[in-house]
């Protein structure tokens, strides 16, 4: 045999191996690498859900999964009434990162349970790396004494409310609230009792707004709500409640704190900074006014 038969012969026999190994590469396998690759593919805790959901669905008629973590809860999917539960635990080096609950069309045995155990693997890297990055999101975004979003969350809140009024021809009203006298509460009983009417102060007027407006710490004692899809009537409505939770409630009249309200409804073309310029003035009127009041500009 010649030099370049020789080679010939040795690559097709290269080819042949290569060719063995790929058909015992099984279809399974390959769909488990493709599903680990997929998942690294985001940090998004929901979308990691997603991805997963998709790749066990069909196969495990499983139609939902939640994910229940120290630092909160997410879902994927939707679970039908006659959905069967499974819970499995999700660890990391025996540290319990939370659990996911599984809900499947088949009855639940053994072998789903250990088909899922196994596919759950796949998950808990890329899972740990989003909770950990959404753990930092939720610490950039939300002020740490009282838990609501900060001023970076306003400003993002505002920017796709606008948008999204614009687009849809809504409305909606940003209120600024400023508490009356707070400074007197540092000065006479020290910071401690002053964080606590600020915590204090946000429960209170969260019991007063729905569940889909938002409420943010702006900086120092001055928040922001936006109210959705309301006109100044409505803030009128949220505004005297707020007034009046506040004056039925013992610790703000023994400190003798209230909050001055400045509104202003959302018209076309206004731009998240005109429409603040308008509250934030109809604010300064109310604190001219004697404090504890609303005025709307
Ligand atoms: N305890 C506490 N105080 C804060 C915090 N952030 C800002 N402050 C204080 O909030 C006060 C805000 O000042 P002002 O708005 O002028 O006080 P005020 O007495 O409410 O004034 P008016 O609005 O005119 O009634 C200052 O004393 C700040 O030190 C905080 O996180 N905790």
């Amino acid at each position: 045999m010649d030099y370049i038969s020789h080679l010939d012969a040795l690559s097709s026999e290269a080819n042949a191996n290569i060719l063995a190994t790929w058909s015992s590469y099984s279809n399974t396998e390959r769909e488990s690498d493709s599903l680990v690759e997929q998942l690294q593919t985001t940090l998004d805790v929901e979308k990691l859900l997603s991805i997963y959901l998709s790749a066990i669905a069909a196969q495990y008629k499983i139609s939902s999964v939640e994910l229940d973590t120290f630092h909160g809860k997410f879902k994927s999917g939707k679970r039908n009434k006659s959905s069967q539960t499974m819970t499995l635990p999700i660890r990391i080096n025996d540290r319990l990162m939370g659990r996911i609950s599984y809900f499947s069309e088949k009855p639940i045995t053994d072998i789903l349970m250990s088909s899922l155990t196994s596919h759950q693997k796949k998950l808990i890297y890329p899972l740990r790396n989003a909770l950990a990055f959404w753990q930092l999101q939720q610490m950039a975004l939300k002020d740490p004494l009282t838990g609501i979003g900060n001023r970076a969350m306003y400003d993002d809140a505002i920017e796709y409310k606008v948008q999204h009024a614009s687009r849809f021809k809504e409305t909606f009203v940003l209120m600024l609230l400023d508490l009356d006298n707070f400074k007197t509460v540092n000065d006479t009983h020290g910071h401690l009792m002053g964080d606590d009417i600020l915590s204090g102060f946000v429960t209170l007027v969260k019991d007063c707004l729905r569940g889909t407006d938002q409420m943010f710490r702006f900086g120092g004692d001055e928040f922001t709500i936006l109210l959705e899809k309301e006109g100044l009537n409505g803030a009128h409505i949220v505004a005297a409640r707020i007034h009046h939770a506040i004056s039925k409630n013992t610790t703000f009249n023994k400190y003798k704190v209230s909050t001055s309200i400045g509104c202003a409804c959302f018209n076309e073309n206004d731009t998240p900074n005109d429409l603040f310029a308008r509250a934030d003035k109809a604010l300064y009127a109310a604190k001219d006014a004697g404090k504890n009041c609303m005025k709307i500009a």
